[in-house]
């Protein structure tokens, strides 16, 4: 039998997918179970391959009047793998359109939980109502992998370039790295 010498791998070159092979044009699969507990309603789908999330839709249909909430059903539960967490996003063309928005977004569904996934949706459009009908798709559904920390305390952490600077420490809407005059938000006031 002849050995047959690997081939060394391409070094990739800049922009190019590592392996010099286009990227996949859908992430990998991860088995999900899924119960419908309104079958009349579609099993979260992805609207692209490439898509990260996949669409929810309302069980019900609700109107919310500007800045009024609501918690609408999406017909489904799923029990996820040990080790990942599912996360509920608004869809941004609702946001942009009417600014309809999660409340808690993303809201976190457990591995263990088993109940019916739930969208808690506000409308902050401060002029219009906006009516969603049941089978609407109000929310997305991304699924990830989540660690779970071991919380090790000491007494001092290690030192980072950040360090201990917080909300606007790098500066208003300016770039910080430009080293052009950075425009500070000294008039910026939010509305109480
Ligand atoms: O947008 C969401 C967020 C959460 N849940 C469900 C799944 C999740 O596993 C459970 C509890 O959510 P979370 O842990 O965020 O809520 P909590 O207020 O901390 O409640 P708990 O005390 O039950 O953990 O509620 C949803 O259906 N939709």
């Amino acid at each position: 039998m002849t050995a047959t010498t690997p081939t060394p791998p391409t070094a990739p070159r800049s922009g190019e997918w590592p392996t010099g092979e286009p990227p996949p044009s859908s992430p990998a699969s991860l088995e999900v179970l899924v119960h419908r507990l309104d079958p009349g309603l579609p099993l979260p789908t992805y609207a692209q391959p490439s898509d990260a999330g996949a669409d929810l839709a309302t069980t019900q249909d609700v109107t919310l009047a500007p800045g009024e909430r609501a918690i609408v059903g999406t017909g489904l539960s799923i029990a996820l793998p040990a080790g990942y967490a599912a996360f509920v996003h608004p869809r941004s063309g609702l946001a942009a359109r009417h600014g309809l928005t999660v409340v808690n977004a993303p809201g976190t569904v457990d591995a263990g939980y088993r109940g019916e996934i739930k969208v808690n949706l506000i409308n902050t459009d401060q002029s219009e109502s906006i009516t969603l009908r049941r089978g609407d798709r109000v929310a997305q559904l991304v699924i990830q992998r989540v660690e779970h920390a071991v919380f090790r305390e000491v007494a001092d952490l290690p030192e980072s370039v950040r360090g201990t600077g917080g909300f606007g420490s790098t500066g208003g809407f300016g770039h910080s790295s430009d080293g052009g005059p950075r425009r500070e938000d000294h008039g910026v006031r939010s509305r109480s």
